[in-house]
């Protein structure tokens, strides 16, 4: 599967603007806010019919217009597949298959699966627990469709939970009774929810090392920990032992909504001892295990999208990455880089069948 073409209206700073690409390598090049990393994001829309970089769909439309829309043909052997999605001011978002227009918008998830290694990445460093988590939850929903609606109501009870227990403390009045109700969604589901999680790390944390290992070459080691209260706890007794104290906070203080993954460098966290190109390093290679987890699990190669992929990282390192890119046969790549003759350079060692897109 491989995506052909793409064209663009309206979309953020491009007013109209179509590109054909090679089934290999493609590479944007140019200055600081040509549009690069919107072309890519373009992409990522056609994928997972949502911005990697922008909640709001809205703020994707360009400036002083009323719509955009992103339309691809992506070519799986002998078919192709028209995908086009409308975006405009004050409605519903619209996604078209092949001229058809999607019932749920899930139904498109998985179909041209793609991954995405952006500086944007950091947050998986630098911010709180709640953005590995997502990432965690976005890797495993992408490859076991259950585990969304497990999410989703455990997240339901949680709410409906906490606006109990803000209630209750409001109000200085307890019934325990009503508050059960929604301990044992959470428990139902919060112990189906660990249990996912925790066979999913087991299964992703190799191929991360592999991956870690391949680009510092063997020099650094890494390691990624799942800590769950649920651990161990029973969920029950978990929700038993902290009512005090999730009364006096009034809301639900242990459980997996608190899980996290903890990045170590030589046993120090990589966020306060990792160095700019270590950590870039991380997050490359989370990003490849990524992929490498939907492969085995769809058979399809994800389109890989690297933005600003060279900043950082040392000659070593990138020629470790082409030498990945090379032997791992990811599939089609689009990357983008600011330096031209850097990235003819750096592409020609991976496939001779690539595109450069000066913009
Ligand atoms: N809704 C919008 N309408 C018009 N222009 C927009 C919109 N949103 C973003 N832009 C413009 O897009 C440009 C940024 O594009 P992008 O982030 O793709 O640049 P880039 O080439 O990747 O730059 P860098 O090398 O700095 O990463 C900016 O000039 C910004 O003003």
């Amino acid at each position: 599967m491989y995506l052909k073409i793409l064209r663009l209206f309206n979309f953020k700073n491009f007013s109209e603007k179509n590109f054909t690409f090679s089934e290999k390598i493609n590479c944007f090049v140019g200055n600081n806010g040509v549009g690069k990393t919107n072309v890519l994001d373009a992409i990522h829309y056609l994928s997972l019919t949502k911005s990697y970089l922008n909640y709001s769909d809205q703020n994707n439309i360009r400036f002083h217009e009323s719509f955009f829309s992103v339309e691809g043909n992506f070519w799986n052997d002998t078919t192709e597949d028209t995908i086009r999605i409308v975006v405009q001011t004050g409605q519903k978002k619209v996604i078209k298959r092949n001229f058809k227009a999607y019932e749920k918008i899930s139904d498109h998830i998985g179909k041209y699966p793609c991954v995405m290694i952006s500086p944007y990445d950091r947050n998986l460093i630098s911010e709180g627990s709640e953005f590995r988590r997502k990432f965690m939850d976005a890797m495993i929903s992408q490859i076991n469709s259950d585990y969304l609606h497990l999410i989703l109501r455990y997240q339901k009870a949680l709410a409906q939970r906490n606006a109990l227990l803000k209630l209750f403390s409001a109000n200085h009045y307890f019934d325990a009774i009503s508050l059960e109700m929604y301990d044992s969604e959470l428990i139902e589901n919060g112990t189906k929810i660990h249990h996912i999680r925790k066979e999913f790390i087991a299964s992703y944390v190799p191929k991360f090392s592999n991956f870690y290992s391949a680009l510092s070459q063997g020099e650094e080691e890494v390691t990624i920990q799942y800590i769950s209260d649920l651990e161990d706890k029973e969920p029950s007794s978990l929700l038993k032992e902290n009512l005090e104290k999730d009364r006096a906070a009034a809301y639900t203080t242990r459980g997996i909504h608190k899980d996290d993954l903890i990045f170590k460098l030589f046993q120090y966290p990589i966020k306060k001892f990792g160095s700019q190109g270590q950590q870039k390093s991380f997050l490359v290679a989370l990003k490849l295990a990524q992929l490498q987890t939907i492969k085995e699990y769809s058979s399809k190669s994800p389109i890989l999208l690297m933005d600003d992929i060279f900043d950082k990282l040392d000659d070593h390192r990138v020629a470790q990455l082409v030498k990945l890119a090379h032997e791992e046969q990811f599939g089609q790549i689009f990357l983008s880089d600011t330096h031209n003759d850097r990235t003819e350079k750096i592409v020609q060692q991976i496939s001779s069948d690539y595109l450069i897109f000066k913009l």
